[in-house]
């Protein structure tokens, strides 16, 4: 792919972790010789950084001690000869830098680019640039490096980062320590798995790709999911078409779980859904006379899709070895992850299901599966979603900001739609029933997690601004 590109949502992108990156990069370099690549990469950043900031006078850029640096130093030499007026914080030491960023650090000095120890007071229309940790950043950042991360995210001007914002792991979406919070950031050779999960979103805002003339020929790490395929109904087709599916929790107190799995899986389009709730009071009044309420042993699994788990409570784990040897199809979410990861006999079980099956933890239900803590889970996200993956033999759709889907052998996916108005009560149990929508429809495990997930963030960023974000509502805008 040649120029430079935003990351739309409109396709998948490939992505690729550190260790891919730096082969391809060794290759590119092979092949084109030496410094091309950080030339490269510096005029695109010069480039956007004028897209972005046309009007911009003054542009500070913050340049560290490796490559990425480089990168800066290129970027404000044409800014320079564009009649600009950059500055340079450079943070290197002449005697241990690497061959590309001398070569750079040379041609910014003999263009005139200004040095400076002090950060420069910036106007809003003006740009600060962060070229100054990507791949090699190694430890959390300290002493002047910090301070520097501090005045770029203080800067009055927008901030663009080069390859990664400063301080996130291109792996994982983590920060360790200080990091720069960018408005846009400019991903090189590869586009980075970091930069759309974890916390990389809020760091990395919007993300542009420049291959600098390379295809990548490496094998993914990862996707960024694109959209689902646009399917129509056919004209000679019945309720009976779109499948039928069981929703098997809702607890005492903990009903309403279970209508907004329900109501979401029958707005989503299955042809019939059923609540079978765990509580054995009077049927919920709802505004979806269409569920059909019945009790939990009246239903027929095997020939069901079935969501189990939502507001199920401690009660669920009875019914999960039935569930797991009959349901047709099944999602698990919530109280029967819980029931799972607490019982080795029903892990087993799990194992031996050779019907699709697909499990929603949140980062919490993931680390009681796995046995860690929540923080080992957010650590890496994509590796924890894996290993879940191929443990069970089931589709994971591990939550929150980056949703990422994993199936046993293939490459996960990180969802790029959603936002944190989904953080609300229920919209996880809405999840579970979009999944089984699609399941009921036909599609395999890993294609209806993947649809899911890219409809239920796509409806949160769509949502109007001025409108709550409830559950219940996002239930019934599904499409
Ligand atoms: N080579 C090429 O042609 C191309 C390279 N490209 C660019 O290169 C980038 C990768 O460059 P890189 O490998 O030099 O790593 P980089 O991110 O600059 O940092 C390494 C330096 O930082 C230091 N350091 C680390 N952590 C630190 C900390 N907390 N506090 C202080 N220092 C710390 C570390 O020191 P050390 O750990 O060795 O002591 C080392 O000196 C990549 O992201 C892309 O932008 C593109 O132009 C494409 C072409
Ligand atoms: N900050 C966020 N960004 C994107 N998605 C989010 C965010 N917070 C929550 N979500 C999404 O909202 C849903 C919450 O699910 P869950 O935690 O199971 O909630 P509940 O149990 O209340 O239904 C998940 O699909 C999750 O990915
Ligand atoms: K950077």
């Amino acid at each position: 792919m040649r120029g430079m590109h935003p990351i739309t949502l409109d396709r998948a992108w490939p992505l690729h972790g550190g260790a891919a990156t730096r082969r391809l990069e060794a290759q590119a370099i092979a092949a084109a010789g030496p410094h091309v690549l950080m030339r490269r990469a510096g005029l695109a950043a010069a480039r956007l950084a004028l897209a972005l900031a046309p009007h911009a006078r003054q542009v500070w850029i913050a340049c560290g001690p490796g490559n990425n640096g480089g990168d800066g130093l290129e970027a404000a030499m044409h800014l320079q000869h564009w009649g600009r007026q950059p500055c340079v914080r450079w943070f290197g030491d002449e005697h241990r830098l690497a061959p590309d960023a001398a070569a750079s650090l040379a041609r910014a000095r003999a263009a005139g680019v200004p040095f400076t120890d002090a950060m420069p007071e910036l106007q809003p229309q003006d740009l600060a640039i962060d070229a100054l940790l990507g791949l090699g950043s190694a430890r959390p950042a300290t002493g002047d490096l910090a301070a520097c991360i501090a005045a770029l995210n203080a800067s009055a001007a927008p901030v663009l980062a080069i390859d990664l914002p400063t301080g996130l792991a291109a792996d994982t979406g983590q920060a360790n320590g200080p990091a720069v919070q960018a408005q846009h950031t400019l991903s090189l050779l590869t586009l980075k798995p970091g930069l759309f999960t974890g916390v990389g979103r809020d760091l990395a805002g919007q993300v542009w790709f420049d291959a600098l003339q390379q295809c990548a020929t490496a094998q993914a790490d990862a996707t960024l999911a694109g959209p689902p395929p646009t399917r129509t109904r056919a004209h000679a087709s019945h309720k009976g078409s779109y499948g039928d599916v069981a929703v098997l929790g809702g607890a005492p107190g903990m009903r309403g779980a279970a209508v907004l799995a329900g109501s979401a899986a029958l707005h989503a389009g299955a042809g019939r859904v059923y609540v079978a709730a765990l509580d054995s009071g009077p049927d919920l009044t709802t505004d979806a006379p269409e569920l059909m309420w019945r009790a939990p042993a009246e239903l027929a699994l095997a020939r069901l899709t079935v969501a189990c788990g939502c507001g199920g409570g401690p009660q669920i784990a009875a019914w999960l070895p039935q569930v797991l040897a009959e349901a047709a199809q099944l999602v698990l979410d919530a109280d029967a992850l819980n029931a799972l990861a607490a019982d080795e006999g029903l892990q087993d079980r799990l194992r031996q299901r050779r019907q699709p099956t697909v499990l929603t933890p949140h980062p919490l239900e993931a680390a009681r599966l796995l046995g860690s803590s929540t923080a080992a889970v957010q650590a890496d996200r994509l590796a924890a979603a894996q290993t879940l993956a191929e443990r069970f033999g089931a589709v994971v759709v591990l939550k929150g900001s980056g949703t990422v889907v994993a199936a046993p052998g293939q490459a996960p996916a990180i969802n790029p739609t959603g936002n944190a108005r989904l953080a609300t009560a229920g919209t996880g149990d809405v999840l579970a029933g979009f999944v089984a929508s699609h399941l009921a429809a036909g599609s395999s495990a890993s294609e209806a997690a993947r649809h899911a997930v890219y409809q239920h963030g796509a409806l949160a960023d769509a949502w109007p601004a001025g409108q709550a974000l409830t559950a219940s509502a996002l239930a019934r805008a599904a499409n």
